[in-house]
């Protein structure tokens, strides 16, 4: 793929995640720099106005807090960080709301953690919330929730977390501001010389040797953990920007298709790459057999399953697992990630989707399985 043409399918992507670090947003640790949050909120909302979803993951919270706190060094114990990232959290999502404002433009505070992300019925559950916001019209601000994970449980660096939820809302772009102009082929803090790397596939073996660690004392992961985000988002098929987060107008810039920083591609297209890594994520938990209506409407029409389509099921399953979907003569025509428990489907198959209520006492979704959730056969 050329630089071009990739630069340019980035000007007609539609879903974003802008991950903001600590020492850029903190202005290397001297408080929170409302300016420069105020610059961001206000071309976030310019994409916003041109159709283009953001969802932001916001560090700094360790950061503000410390500052508030007036300390000057990171503490070592754990509870002195989660109590500066508890006092520097609300006051960094203060700032946020108070900038987006100018801009006419909602905002809402998320705080996930590991587990949010690794069980399925939560995972589903987050993934819907935030869909359920951005068509509001409100910029979700999601930062790691601190304040109350062990390390054991940790993303441990905001990078990671971008990517992840860029998996999970099936970005096409992450973009990732940093303090530093993108992935140079070695840290430029240790050779000046070093040249900015402005495209690759986000999988190439030689990016990991070429990316460092953390220096500012205020971010974690540096540039390896930036790198290893481009691999996870790839499995969705995002692409990964990482650029210096402090030049003029920078999102709108590169929302604009400018080369700026650093792009890292999936090796797939990327409803390939969506549907391999659904497929290759989880087990197969139960069957449902499929009526000639939905065997067609999901075959020729790409379009999600409704209960009413459904003839049988088999197994045991709970919402966010997989299931195999089969037709009358038993073959597997598709699978997905199902809505409903096995105990309340076998309440609503064959049913219109409005009896939802009626049958179960209330309704999560009025599909069985998203068409986004659905991989054919
Ligand atoms: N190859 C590299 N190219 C650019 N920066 C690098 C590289 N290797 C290490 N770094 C360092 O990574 C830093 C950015 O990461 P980090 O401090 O974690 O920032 P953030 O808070 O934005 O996540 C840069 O300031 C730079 O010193
Ligand atoms: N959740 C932490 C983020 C830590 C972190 O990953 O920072 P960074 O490397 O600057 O993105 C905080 O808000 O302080």
């Amino acid at each position: 793929m050329d630089s071009i043409s990739s630069r340019q399918q980035l000007a007609a992507s539609k879903r974003w995640v802008v991950k903001i670090g600590s020492a850029l947003l903190t202005d290397n640790g001297r408080g929170v720099n409302r300016a420069a949050i105020q610059n961001w909120a206000g071309q976030i909302s310019a994409l916003r106005r041109q159709g283009i979803e953001v969802l932001l993951v916001s560090s700094g919270a360790v950061a503000a807090g410390m500052d508030r706190l007036g300390w000057r060094k990171r503490p070592e114990s754990i509870h002195q960080l989660q109590a500066a990232a508890a006092v520097g959290q609300s006051h960094l999502v203060q700032v946020y709301e108070h900038a987006f404002g100018q801009f006419d433009c909602r905002t809402a505070q998320i705080l996930l953690d590991h587990d949010d992300l690794s069980n399925r019925t939560r995972y589903l559950n987050a993934r819907s919330t935030i869909k359920t916001l951005l068509s509001l019209g409100a910029v979700p601000i999601i930062n790691e929730n601190d304040t109350v994970v062990t390390d054991e449980i940790r993303f441990g660096d905001n990078d990671t977390l971008g990517a992840l939820v860029a998996n999970l809302v099936e970005a096409d772009v992450l973009l990732i501001l940093t303090d530093a102009d993108g992935l140079f082929t070695q840290d430029p803090r240790d050779n000046p010389a070093a040249e900015l790397v402005r495209e690759a596939t986000a999988t190439d073996p030689r990016l990991v040797t070429m990316a460092g660690g953390s220096r500012s004392g205020l971010g974690r992961g540096g540039m390896a953990t930036k790198v290893r985000a481009a691999q996870l988002a790839a499995r969705s098929g995002a692409r990964t920007l990482i650029v210096g987060g402090s030049a003029d107008s920078v999102i709108e810039r590169v929302a604009a298709g400018e080369d700026l920083g650093t792009l890292l591609l999936p090796e797939a297209d990327r409803l390939t790459a969506r549907k391999r890594w659904l497929a290759g994520q989880l087990q197969v938990r139960g069957k449902l057999v499929l009526d000639t209506g939905a065997e067609r409407a999901l075959r020729e029409q790409g379009k999600s399953l409704l209960p009413v389509g459904v003839a049988g099921l088999e197994g045991r399953f709970y919402r966010g697992e997989l299931v195999s979907c089969v037709n009358g003569a038993g073959e597997e025509i598709a699978r997905g990630l199902v809505n409903y428990d096995s105990t309340e489907a076998v309440k609503i198959c064959g049913q219109p989707s409005d009896r939802i209520v009626e049958l179960l006492g209330y309704r999560d979704d009025d599909e069985l399985i998203h068409r986004d959730n659905l991989i054919l056969l």
